[in-house]
């Protein structure tokens, strides 16, 4: 239980909107609301206010949730740029703990390698040492990638602070695996790349949904490595673990009118100028820098 207690800081006061664009409404009357019932209306002073904090300077607490494969990490890192707060990858945190050689490293490595879950226990330790780690300097708000993915991650959050927004990324189900399977990574700067061309005709032929290989520059390309993870048969095990165990966090957020759903329509250039789009966040003007 001690572990667990260590993210169980004060709570925070009731959630707060990114830069006064995004409101959280009980009801869905407005018609932009979307039917998850986050209702996102355009602001006057849009262009004008800082992004990533809202009126009273608190910096935001968003999650991203989505099966492997969808990108959760690409567009997290994303608008942890745009908003300046860090993105906070528990897959990460865990593939450091398996590289440090730790006490855990061997456990947690058989699990990975079976596409299962880290004990909530093992994972939320993991998550209060890095919070705390950037507390201490200085660092407010995050977005999560990868937590929480189960009912009790999600309550034990809900019991410490109050999210902004859930972002659930999805994407048909044929490209997830695919997407893992070409999954790259330098292992010298650490950069992600994807080998894997997406491209899903429909039956009579008609492209339905085209995704660009993202190929490393010339000095990567000698350095890639796959995660341990990423072979097909553990991808299919993690996403079966995902329909079983995450599902019902989608559905925790859900009745809480903090999830935004987000069809991924493509690659990065098609989603993330729409995925901006439906945060009302595509007319700042530092969106413009984000892409990077
Ligand atoms: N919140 C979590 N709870 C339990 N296990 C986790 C959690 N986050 C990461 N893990 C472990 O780390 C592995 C890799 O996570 P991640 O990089 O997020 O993979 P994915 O591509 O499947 O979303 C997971 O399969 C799981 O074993």
């Amino acid at each position: 239980m001690a572990v667990v207690n260590r993210l169980l800081k004060p709570r925070v006061p009731t959630f707060y909107s990114l830069a006064g664009t995004l409101r959280i409404l009980s009801s869905s009357s407005s018609s932009s609301s979307l039917n998850s019932g986050i209702d996102i209306r355009p602001q006057s002073s849009i262009n004008r206010k800082p992004l990533g904090l809202d009126p009273q300077g608190r910096s935001v607490q968003w999650v991203f949730l989505g099966c492997p494969g969808v990108g959760k990490g690409t567009y997290a890192s994303r608008f942890s740029k745009l908003l300046g707060v860090p993105h906070i990858s528990t897959g990460d945190l865990v593939r450091e703990e398996i590289s440090s050689h730790g006490p855990l490293a061997s456990q947690l490595a058989d699990i990975v390698n079976q596409g299962k879950l880290v004990s909530d226990e093992i994972i939320i330790n993991l998550l209060s040492k890095r919070l705390e780690a950037g507390e201490a300097k200085g660092e407010s708000g995050f977005i999560l990638d990868g937590f929480p993915r189960t009912i009790r991650q999600a309550e034990i959050l809900d019991g410490v602070t109050d999210i902004d927004l859930v972002i659930n990324l999805k994407l048909r189900e044929e490209a997830l695996l695919a997407k893992c399977l070409g999954r790259r990574i330098c292992s010298e700067c650490g950069g992600n790349y994807n080998v894997a061309c997406i491209d899903i005709k429909s039956e009579d032929g008609s492209p339905v949904m085209y995704m660009a290989p993202l190929l490393p520059p010339p000095h990567c390309a000698s350095k890639l490595i796959t995660r341990s993870d990423d072979t097909e048969e553990v991808v299919k095990e993690r996403l079966r673990v995902y329909n079983e165990m995450t599902q019902p966090v989608e559905e925790f957020y859900r009745s809480r009118r903090k999830l935004l759903e987000f069809d991924l329509p493509g690659g990065i250039p098609e989603s993330w100028p729409k995925l901006l789009q439906s945060l009302n966040l595509d007319t700042h003007e530092d969106t413009k820098s984000a892409a990077a």
